[in-house]
């Protein structure tokens, strides 16, 4: 998107993960009013507070453009934060997505979904069919697309469909580099770009780079026992 003609603007979105069976309740709440419901207030728990200097605080408040309690479903998630980023997508801007938290915190779920139950489905599978669901009622274009898969580890960017992923050390693998050219456009060098015509394809290709993301997590993973058990010798 170049220009000033497009309003850019960052939405940030606040989700709640619900509660596991040992954790305690309590510790945040939200606006009731329709006024303040996009506000969020995390309340420290008193024991943890009392551990804090005097003049610390024992509540924060953020603000976002919505929160998702803990009831929200996967499909209420998509309504709002991506299927209009991917409108915008259709009708030519670029659009990104992204979450930010801790490990553990559902970014994963929310990205990509839960694998138990079919409507855990996440932003990426949901998106997608929504994509193809569009391009399929627009008969009087040719739409070709395509689906790249990049993970950024350590600073370094490693295609996930190289076909090479499986099979070499995370490390070995051809880097992908981002460059930006004198328009300031972004190119990405040793990333693979490859056909999907359908939503079966690309959901065949999500399934694919998540398969080697985990490849190489247990592979990373198996590294830090290795210099453990060396260690230990
Ligand atoms: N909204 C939710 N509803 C039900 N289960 C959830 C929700 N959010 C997260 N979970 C569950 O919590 C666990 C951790 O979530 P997830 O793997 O998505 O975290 P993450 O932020 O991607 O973590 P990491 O950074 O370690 O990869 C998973 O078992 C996931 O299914």
């Amino acid at each position: 998107m170049s220009g000033g003609m497009v309003k850019q603007t960052i939405q940030i979105y606040a989700r709640v993960k619900p509660l596991g069976r040992r954790q305690q309740a309590g510790i945040y709440s939200v606006g009731e009013d329709e006024k303040s419901a996009s506000n969020l207030e995390i309340l420290v728990p008193r024991d943890l507070a009392e551990g804090f200097v005097n003049n610390k605080r024992e509540s924060y408040r953020f603000k976002f453009q919505k929160i998702f309690d803990q009831e929200a479903k996967q499909e209420a998630v998509f309504e709002s934060i991506a299927k209009p980023v991917a409108e915008c997508a259709l009708a030519g801007y670029n659009g990104t997505i992204f979450a930010y938290g801790q490990t553990g915190s559902g970014k994963t779920f929310t990205i990509t979904g839960g694998a138990e139950r079919y409507s855990d489905r996440g932003i990426i599978p949901r998106t997608l069919s929504y994509i193809f669901q569009q391009l399929e009622k627009d008969s009087s274009n040719v739409y070709t697309t395509h689906v790249s898969y990049l993970e950024i580890y350590n600073e370094c960017g490693y295609d996930l469909l190289d076909p090479r992923h499986e099979a070499s050390r995370l490390e070995d693998l051809p880097k992908v580099t981002i460059m930006e050219d004198p328009d300031q456009n972004i190119h990405l060098k040793n990333l693979s770009l490859l056909q999907a015509s359908n939503e079966e394809e690309a959901l065949n290709l999500l399934f694919l780079g998540d398969t080697n993301r985990m490849i190489a997590e247990v592979r990373i993973k198996l590294t830090g026992i290795n210099f453990t058990l060396d260690h230990l010798s």
